[in-house]
Protein backbone atom coordinates (compact mmCIF):
# COMPACT_ATOMS: atom_id res chain seq x y z
CA UNK A 1 0.00 0.00 0.00
CA UNK A 2 1.34 3.66 -0.97
CA UNK A 3 2.42 4.93 2.33
CA UNK A 4 1.25 8.36 1.99
CA UNK A 5 -2.29 7.99 0.32
CA UNK A 6 -5.56 8.28 1.60
CA UNK A 7 -6.97 4.92 2.37
CA UNK A 8 -10.68 3.50 1.39
CA UNK A 9 -12.98 0.89 3.55
CA UNK A 10 -16.52 0.29 3.02
CA UNK A 11 -18.26 1.03 6.10
CA UNK A 12 -20.13 -1.84 7.88
CA UNK A 13 -23.83 -1.59 8.67
CA UNK A 14 -23.21 2.40 8.47
CA UNK A 15 -26.50 3.58 8.68
CA UNK A 16 -27.88 1.48 11.54
CA UNK A 17 -24.94 1.94 13.69
CA UNK A 18 -24.84 5.47 13.39
CA UNK A 19 -28.90 5.87 13.73
CA UNK A 20 -27.99 3.58 16.88
CA UNK A 21 -26.62 6.09 18.51
CA UNK A 22 -29.47 9.03 18.06
CA UNK A 23 -26.37 11.68 17.57
CA UNK A 24 -27.75 15.01 19.26
CA UNK A 25 -25.78 17.73 17.55
CA UNK A 26 -23.78 19.23 20.28
CA UNK A 27 -22.92 15.86 21.58
CA UNK A 28 -19.58 14.50 22.26
CA UNK A 29 -19.17 11.55 20.48
CA UNK A 30 -16.22 8.80 20.22
CA UNK A 31 -15.27 6.66 17.02
CA UNK A 32 -13.18 4.25 19.00
CA UNK A 33 -11.59 2.31 15.27
CA UNK A 34 -11.87 5.17 13.26
CA UNK A 35 -9.99 3.37 9.87
CA UNK A 36 -11.21 4.82 6.97
CA UNK A 37 -13.22 7.74 8.53
CA UNK A 38 -16.56 5.99 7.24
CA UNK A 39 -18.65 5.95 10.52
CA UNK A 40 -16.82 9.49 11.36
CA UNK A 41 -17.82 10.95 8.41
CA UNK A 42 -21.34 10.06 9.12
CA UNK A 43 -21.39 11.33 13.00
CA UNK A 44 -19.94 14.49 11.57
CA UNK A 45 -22.93 14.65 9.00
CA UNK A 46 -25.41 14.79 11.60
CA UNK A 47 -22.98 16.77 14.77
CA UNK A 48 -23.59 20.40 14.40
CA UNK A 49 -21.29 23.11 15.23
CA UNK A 50 -21.15 22.84 19.09
CA UNK A 51 -20.77 18.92 18.92
CA UNK A 52 -17.31 17.47 19.04
CA UNK A 53 -16.09 13.61 17.74
CA UNK A 54 -12.90 12.03 18.68
CA UNK A 55 -11.17 9.54 16.38
CA UNK A 56 -9.39 6.82 18.13
CA UNK A 57 -7.16 4.27 16.10
CA UNK A 58 -3.39 2.41 17.18
CA UNK A 59 -2.83 2.13 13.02
CA UNK A 60 -0.35 4.68 11.93
CA UNK A 61 -2.06 4.51 7.91
CA UNK A 62 -5.49 6.12 9.55
CA UNK A 63 -3.68 9.04 10.33
CA UNK A 64 -3.99 9.83 6.51
CA UNK A 65 -7.78 9.82 6.50
CA UNK A 66 -7.96 12.42 9.59
CA UNK A 67 -10.69 15.15 8.41
CA UNK A 68 -9.63 18.75 8.70
CA UNK A 69 -12.69 19.79 10.47
CA UNK A 70 -12.74 21.83 13.68
CA UNK A 71 -15.39 19.20 15.52
CA UNK A 72 -12.81 16.19 15.44
CA UNK A 73 -9.77 15.43 17.17
CA UNK A 74 -7.62 12.30 16.39
CA UNK A 75 -6.15 9.92 19.11
CA UNK A 76 -3.55 7.79 17.75
CA UNK A 77 -4.44 4.98 20.53
CA UNK A 78 -5.16 1.67 21.28
CA UNK A 79 -9.05 2.47 22.53
CA UNK A 80 -7.81 0.37 25.76
CA UNK A 81 -6.62 3.96 26.49
CA UNK A 82 -10.23 5.65 26.32
CA UNK A 83 -10.79 7.25 29.59
CA UNK A 84 -6.87 8.41 29.88
CA UNK A 85 -7.12 10.27 26.68
CA UNK A 86 -10.77 11.52 27.28
CA UNK A 87 -9.46 12.70 30.69
CA UNK A 88 -6.44 14.73 28.88
CA UNK A 89 -8.83 16.40 26.43
CA UNK A 90 -10.88 17.39 29.18
CA UNK A 91 -13.94 15.22 28.42
CA UNK A 92 -16.13 14.40 31.44
CA UNK A 93 -19.00 12.73 29.97
CA UNK A 94 -19.82 11.41 26.75
CA UNK A 95 -22.97 11.05 24.68
CA UNK A 96 -22.06 8.51 22.51
CA UNK A 97 -19.31 5.55 21.26
CA UNK A 98 -19.01 3.58 18.60
CA UNK A 99 -16.70 0.39 17.88
CA UNK A 100 -16.66 -1.02 14.55
CA UNK A 101 -14.08 -4.22 15.50
CA UNK A 102 -11.21 -6.12 14.02
CA UNK A 103 -8.86 -5.18 11.05
CA UNK A 104 -9.74 -2.62 8.10
CA UNK A 105 -10.43 -4.20 4.60
CA UNK A 106 -7.11 -2.63 3.14
CA UNK A 107 -4.98 -3.68 5.80
CA UNK A 108 -6.34 -7.38 5.96
CA UNK A 109 -5.60 -7.65 1.99
CA UNK A 110 -1.83 -5.82 2.53
CA UNK A 111 0.60 -8.89 2.08
CA UNK A 112 2.96 -6.52 3.53
CA UNK A 113 0.63 -7.39 7.15
CA UNK A 114 0.36 -10.97 7.67
CA UNK A 115 -3.12 -10.85 8.58
CA UNK A 116 -4.92 -13.15 6.07
CA UNK A 117 -4.04 -16.38 4.86
CA UNK A 118 -4.42 -15.64 1.38
CA UNK A 119 -1.41 -13.48 0.83
CA UNK A 120 2.09 -14.42 1.11
CA UNK A 121 3.80 -12.14 3.16
CA UNK A 122 5.45 -11.65 6.80
CA UNK A 123 3.99 -12.76 9.30
CA UNK A 124 3.27 -9.58 11.53
CA UNK A 125 -0.41 -9.46 12.53
CA UNK A 126 0.34 -6.29 15.17
CA UNK A 127 -2.31 -3.30 13.97
CA UNK A 128 0.21 -1.22 15.90
CA UNK A 129 3.47 -1.31 13.42
CA UNK A 130 4.79 0.40 16.33
CA UNK A 131 5.64 -2.12 19.47
CA UNK A 132 4.57 -5.84 20.79
CA UNK A 133 5.41 -9.06 19.55
CA UNK A 134 4.80 -9.98 16.16
CA UNK A 135 2.50 -13.54 14.90
CA UNK A 136 6.01 -15.11 13.93
CA UNK A 137 7.61 -13.95 17.70
CA UNK A 138 4.69 -15.80 19.30
CA UNK A 139 4.91 -19.09 17.15
CA UNK A 140 8.74 -18.91 17.90
CA UNK A 141 8.83 -18.43 21.47
CA UNK A 142 5.73 -19.45 22.82
CA UNK A 143 5.33 -22.66 24.92
CA UNK A 144 3.26 -25.47 23.87
CA UNK A 145 1.11 -25.02 26.58
CA UNK A 146 0.28 -21.35 25.35
CA UNK A 147 0.26 -22.24 22.07
CA UNK A 148 -2.43 -24.89 22.83
CA UNK A 149 -4.57 -22.42 24.80
CA UNK A 150 -4.45 -19.43 22.51
CA UNK A 151 -5.70 -21.75 19.93
CA UNK A 152 -8.31 -23.54 21.79
CA UNK A 153 -9.41 -19.64 23.58
CA UNK A 154 -9.51 -17.68 19.79
CA UNK A 155 -9.64 -20.33 17.36
CA UNK A 156 -12.06 -22.45 19.05
CA UNK A 157 -10.08 -25.57 17.07
CA UNK A 158 -10.74 -29.13 18.20
CA UNK A 159 -6.85 -30.43 17.40
CA UNK A 160 -5.12 -27.18 19.30
CA UNK A 161 -2.79 -29.14 20.73
CA UNK A 162 -1.92 -31.09 17.50
CA UNK A 163 -1.00 -27.66 15.86
CA UNK A 164 0.84 -26.68 18.82
CA UNK A 165 3.19 -29.75 18.56
CA UNK A 166 3.62 -29.38 15.12
CA UNK A 167 4.71 -25.75 15.16
CA UNK A 168 7.49 -26.59 18.04
CA UNK A 169 8.94 -29.41 16.09
CA UNK A 170 9.09 -27.05 13.10
CA UNK A 171 11.00 -24.33 14.36
CA UNK A 172 13.54 -26.77 16.08
CA UNK A 173 14.00 -27.42 12.53
CA UNK A 174 14.17 -22.95 11.12
CA UNK A 175 12.53 -20.12 12.49
CA UNK A 176 8.77 -19.18 11.14
CA UNK A 177 8.77 -15.99 9.42
CA UNK A 178 6.41 -15.81 6.76
CA UNK A 179 2.71 -16.93 6.25
CA UNK A 180 4.28 -19.19 3.43
CA UNK A 181 5.99 -20.85 6.60
CA UNK A 182 3.26 -21.49 8.84
CA UNK A 183 1.22 -22.67 6.00
CA UNK A 184 3.19 -24.93 5.60
CA UNK A 185 3.18 -26.43 9.01
CA UNK A 186 -0.85 -26.51 8.78
CA UNK A 187 -0.67 -27.82 5.77
CA UNK A 188 -1.34 -31.92 7.62
CA UNK A 189 -4.16 -30.28 9.84
CA UNK A 190 -6.46 -28.89 7.82
CA UNK A 191 -9.28 -31.12 6.08
CA UNK A 192 -10.19 -31.03 2.16
CA UNK A 193 -13.04 -28.52 2.03
CA UNK A 194 -12.90 -27.25 5.25
CA UNK A 195 -9.79 -25.42 4.30
CA UNK A 196 -10.68 -21.67 4.30
CA UNK A 197 -12.70 -22.08 7.12
CA UNK A 198 -9.79 -23.68 9.24
CA UNK A 199 -7.56 -21.21 8.66
CA UNK A 200 -9.17 -18.51 9.02
CA UNK A 201 -9.80 -20.07 12.33
CA UNK A 202 -6.39 -20.18 12.99
CA UNK A 203 -5.42 -16.84 11.92
CA UNK A 204 -7.90 -15.56 13.99
CA UNK A 205 -6.70 -17.03 17.18
CA UNK A 206 -3.01 -15.72 16.45
CA UNK A 207 -3.94 -11.78 15.52
CA UNK A 208 -6.60 -11.55 18.80
CA UNK A 209 -3.43 -12.95 20.69
CA UNK A 210 -0.98 -10.38 18.55
CA UNK A 211 -3.58 -7.12 19.68
CA UNK A 212 -4.46 -8.59 22.82
CA UNK A 213 -8.17 -8.04 21.06
CA UNK A 214 -10.20 -9.11 23.98
CA UNK A 215 -8.54 -7.25 26.70
CA UNK A 216 -8.66 -4.32 24.81
CA UNK A 217 -12.16 -4.78 24.06
CA UNK A 218 -13.28 -5.31 27.93
CA UNK A 219 -11.00 -2.82 29.13
CA UNK A 220 -12.73 -0.18 26.73
CA UNK A 221 -16.29 -1.48 27.26
CA UNK A 222 -15.87 -0.92 31.18
CA UNK A 223 -14.34 2.46 30.53
CA UNK A 224 -17.21 3.57 28.32
CA UNK A 225 -19.61 2.60 31.07
CA UNK A 226 -18.07 5.20 32.83
CA UNK A 227 -17.95 8.00 30.48
CA UNK A 228 -21.47 7.84 29.20
CA UNK A 229 -23.85 10.05 30.19
CA UNK A 230 -27.23 8.90 31.44
CA UNK A 231 -29.50 8.65 27.84
CA UNK A 232 -26.10 8.31 25.77
CA UNK A 233 -26.16 5.28 23.50
CA UNK A 234 -23.04 2.77 22.82
CA UNK A 235 -22.73 0.66 19.33
CA UNK A 236 -20.58 -2.25 18.86
CA UNK A 237 -19.84 -3.97 15.70
CA UNK A 238 -18.21 -7.49 16.02
CA UNK A 239 -16.99 -9.79 13.72
CA UNK A 240 -16.67 -12.91 15.18
CA UNK A 241 -18.95 -14.84 18.13
CA UNK A 242 -16.15 -13.54 20.38
CA UNK A 243 -16.30 -10.40 20.57
CA UNK A 244 -20.13 -10.11 19.98
CA UNK A 245 -21.04 -12.50 23.45
CA UNK A 246 -18.31 -10.85 24.98
CA UNK A 247 -20.41 -7.26 24.11
CA UNK A 248 -23.99 -9.49 24.94
CA UNK A 249 -22.94 -10.17 27.95
CA UNK A 250 -21.49 -6.62 29.13
CA UNK A 251 -24.89 -5.02 27.68
CA UNK A 252 -26.59 -7.67 30.02
CA UNK A 253 -24.78 -7.34 33.33
CA UNK A 254 -21.96 -4.39 32.85
CA UNK A 255 -19.58 -6.41 34.21
CA UNK A 256 -16.16 -8.47 33.43
CA UNK A 257 -14.63 -8.26 36.77
CA UNK A 258 -16.61 -6.91 39.29
CA UNK A 259 -19.34 -8.90 40.84
CA UNK A 260 -22.37 -8.97 38.45
CA UNK A 261 -25.64 -6.99 40.71
CA UNK A 262 -28.53 -8.99 41.16
CA UNK A 263 -31.90 -7.81 41.65
CA UNK A 264 -34.63 -9.94 44.88
CA UNK A 265 -35.36 -12.04 42.10
CA UNK A 266 -31.74 -12.89 40.53
CA UNK A 267 -32.24 -10.88 37.36
CA UNK A 268 -29.44 -9.14 36.38
CA UNK A 269 -29.20 -5.25 37.48
CA UNK A 270 -27.21 -3.82 34.14
CA UNK A 271 -26.68 -0.38 33.57
CA UNK A 272 -27.96 -0.81 30.11
CA UNK A 273 -31.47 -0.77 28.55
CA UNK A 274 -30.47 -2.63 25.59
CA UNK A 275 -31.98 -1.26 22.60
CA UNK A 276 -31.86 -4.46 19.60
CA UNK A 277 -32.87 -7.55 21.41
CA UNK A 278 -32.03 -9.14 18.15
CA UNK A 279 -28.77 -8.70 16.59
CA UNK A 280 -28.37 -6.43 14.01
CA UNK A 281 -27.17 -8.06 10.72
CA UNK A 282 -26.21 -6.79 7.05
CA UNK A 283 -29.47 -7.09 4.56
CA UNK A 284 -28.70 -9.24 1.62
CA UNK A 285 -27.93 -6.45 -0.05
CA UNK A 286 -25.56 -4.90 1.91
CA UNK A 287 -23.47 -8.49 1.63
CA UNK A 288 -23.79 -8.11 -1.99
CA UNK A 289 -22.01 -5.09 -2.49
CA UNK A 290 -19.31 -5.52 0.37
CA UNK A 291 -18.81 -9.45 1.43
CA UNK A 292 -17.00 -8.54 4.45
CA UNK A 293 -20.40 -7.23 6.11
CA UNK A 294 -21.67 -10.87 5.80
CA UNK A 295 -20.27 -11.63 9.38
CA UNK A 296 -21.24 -8.65 10.91
CA UNK A 297 -23.04 -8.08 14.19
CA UNK A 298 -24.52 -5.07 15.83
CA UNK A 299 -25.76 -4.46 19.23
CA UNK A 300 -26.98 -1.26 20.37
CA UNK A 301 -27.02 -0.05 24.74
CA UNK A 302 -28.11 3.11 26.51
CA UNK A 303 -26.98 3.86 29.23
CA UNK A 304 -29.53 4.32 32.09
C1 LIG B 1 -12.99 -2.31 10.79
S1 LIG B 1 -11.86 -1.01 10.86
C2 LIG B 1 -12.88 0.40 11.12
C3 LIG B 1 -13.36 1.00 9.87
C4 LIG B 1 -14.11 2.30 10.05
N1 LIG B 1 -15.30 2.13 10.84
C5 LIG B 1 -14.46 2.90 8.70
O1 LIG B 1 -15.65 3.04 8.41
O2 LIG B 1 -13.57 3.20 7.94
C6 LIG B 1 -11.19 -1.19 12.47
C7 LIG B 1 -10.14 -0.16 12.80
O3 LIG B 1 -9.99 -0.18 14.21
C8 LIG B 1 -8.65 -0.17 14.56
N2 LIG B 1 -8.54 -0.86 15.84
C9 LIG B 1 -8.85 -2.15 16.11
N3 LIG B 1 -8.63 -2.42 17.41
C10 LIG B 1 -8.19 -1.27 17.97
C11 LIG B 1 -7.80 -0.91 19.29
N4 LIG B 1 -7.79 -1.79 20.29
N5 LIG B 1 -7.44 0.37 19.51
C12 LIG B 1 -7.43 1.28 18.51
N6 LIG B 1 -7.76 1.00 17.23
C13 LIG B 1 -8.14 -0.27 16.97
C14 LIG B 1 -7.92 -0.87 13.42
O4 LIG B 1 -6.60 -0.41 13.33
C15 LIG B 1 -8.77 -0.46 12.21
O5 LIG B 1 -8.26 0.69 11.59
Amino acid sequence: MDKTSVYHHIPVLLKESVDGLNVCSGGIYVDVTFGGGGHSKEILVRLGNTGHLYGFDQDEDSEKNIFSDIRFTFVRSNFRYLAHFMDWHNVKEIDGLLADLGVSSIHFDDCNRGFSFRFIGNLDMRMNQRKGETAADILNTYSENKLIDMFDLYGELKNSASIAHAIVQARMQREIQTVQDFLDILKPFVRKGKVEKQLAQIFQALRIEVNKELDALKEMLIQAKQLLRSGGRIAIITYHSLEDRLVKFFFKTGSFYEKIERDFYGNFLSPFKIINHRVIVASDEEVKRNPRSRSAKLRIAEKI
